[in-house]
């Protein structure tokens, strides 16, 4: 990708690490210029990786970049548009706590270095040009392949990753966060800490902050109440060849067309009531979770919630409908501490 500035006099090196700053070089450093350039270069990239990825809008941008602690590699190739360079691709970085089930099942809260958007341009791509990035980023981080988890990665990166790095055989999430075998080995780097199975309910961590989740959600506000005759709980996720797919976890991986939620009370496919919850509390209860309706949620004391059969220990989740609903969010958060909620990613924009 060309630009109508020089790129080497932006980026000194072939790759260049970018953090908040958006700064490459030192010679650069404190130039509002340079500093504009480089928030060109990353915006026409991450547009082109949204496109490429058929998200509705770039998860990563300048602006994302300078509001968030991660790291974006960036590949130039200095010779070419005239010796003025051209932007290769980004690989983009950062920690992110994870709530992962490990090969027995149990619930591990972890906080691992996680590759969040990789781009390589469509002309370049399979030239090794990713792989150069990618080498470039385990030195820089001193991590393994297998130590990292991977945000809903593409078919076209899980065949990267299995042909330069033998990874294949995923361990089983119910996030769209796809962690190899070999993950869990390395206790120390991925900061292991097994979730006590009788944990008090305010102490239940979200399962994973999606970026990916929250760029579909601000792009598809709907209005309150959902109504959507043929609603159909949303699919688990196909196999790994499917273009849809993102994730190997299994459960909840959304696929990239958005779920239709049903309308509150109404049965439907997948949702079986619980007959021994209190009339006070009818809550429903989805592979997603326990779906509260917003009604009777509002009038829910917490210990009529302890008194409801509900087990504590399984996180409630706010569904698409609720998640809309700002002032039901904040009435049930009356109800329960917000750490007790295994909330999706964008529904932890209206929690905040
Ligand atoms: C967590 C995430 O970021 S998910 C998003 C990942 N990004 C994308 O899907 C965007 C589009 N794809 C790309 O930008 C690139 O293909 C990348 C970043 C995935 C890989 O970069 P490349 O420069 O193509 O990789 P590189 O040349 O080093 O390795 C090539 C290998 O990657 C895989 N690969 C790359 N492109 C494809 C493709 N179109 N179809 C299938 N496999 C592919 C293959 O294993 C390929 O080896 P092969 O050519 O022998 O089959």
């Amino acid at each position: 990708m060309d630009f109508p500035f020089d790129l080497n006099g932006l980026f000194p090196e072939r790759i260049s690490m970018l953090d908040q700053n958006l700064y490459a070089g030192r010679k650069t450093h404190g130039r509002l210029d340079a500093q504009n350039q480089t928030a060109m270069v990353i915006d026409e990239l991450g547009k082109a990786s949204a496109k490429a990825q058929q998200l509705p809008a770039p998860i990563t941008s300048a602006s994302k970049l300078q509001s968030n602690r991660h790291h974006l590699y960036l590949l130039k190739d200095g010779e070419r548009n005239g010796g003025r360079g051209v932007a290769v691709g980004y690989l983009k970085v950062g920690y992110k706590k994870l709530f992962l089930l490990d090969q027995q099942g149990a619930h591990v809260e972890t906080e691992p270095q996680c590759v969040l958007d990789f781009y390589v341009t469509e002309s370049m791509q399979r030239h090794g040009y990713g792989l150069e990035l990618f080498h470039f980023m385990l030195e820089h981080k001193k991590v393994k392949p297998e130590q990292m988890a991977y945000d809903r990665p593409s078919s076209k990166f899980l065949a990267f990753l299995e042909k330069h790095f033998g990874l294949k055989h995923s361990v089983p999430q119910v996030n769209n966060f796809v962690v190899f075998d070999g993950f869990f080995r390395y206790k120390s780097a991925v900061q292991l800490r097994k979730v006590q199975p009788k944990k008090p309910e305010g102490e239940i961590k979200p399962y994973s902050l999606m970026e990916r989740e929250a760029v579909r959600v601000e792009q598809k506000a709907r209005p309150w109440p959902f109504v959507c005759p043929t609603a159909t709980p949303p699919s688990p996720p196909v196999g790994i060849s499917s273009q849809f797919s993102r994730s190997l976890s299994v459960g909840s991986s959304p696929s990239r067309t958005p779920p239709c939620p049903a309308p509150i009370p109404g049965p439907r496919r997948g949702i079986t009531t619980r007959p021994q919850l209190s009339d006070s509390c009818r809550a429903k209860r989805t592979r997603y979770g326990f779906l509260l309706s917003p009604a009777r949620a509002s009038h829910l004391p917490l210990h009529d919630k302890k008194q409801s059969g509900l087990p504590l220990q399984t996180p409630l989740q706010l569904n698409s409908y609720h998640s809309r609903r700002t002032d039901y969010c904040h009435r049930l958060l009356k109800l329960t501490k917000p750490a007790s909620l295994a909330v999706r990613y964008e529904h932890r924009q209206v929690l905040s």
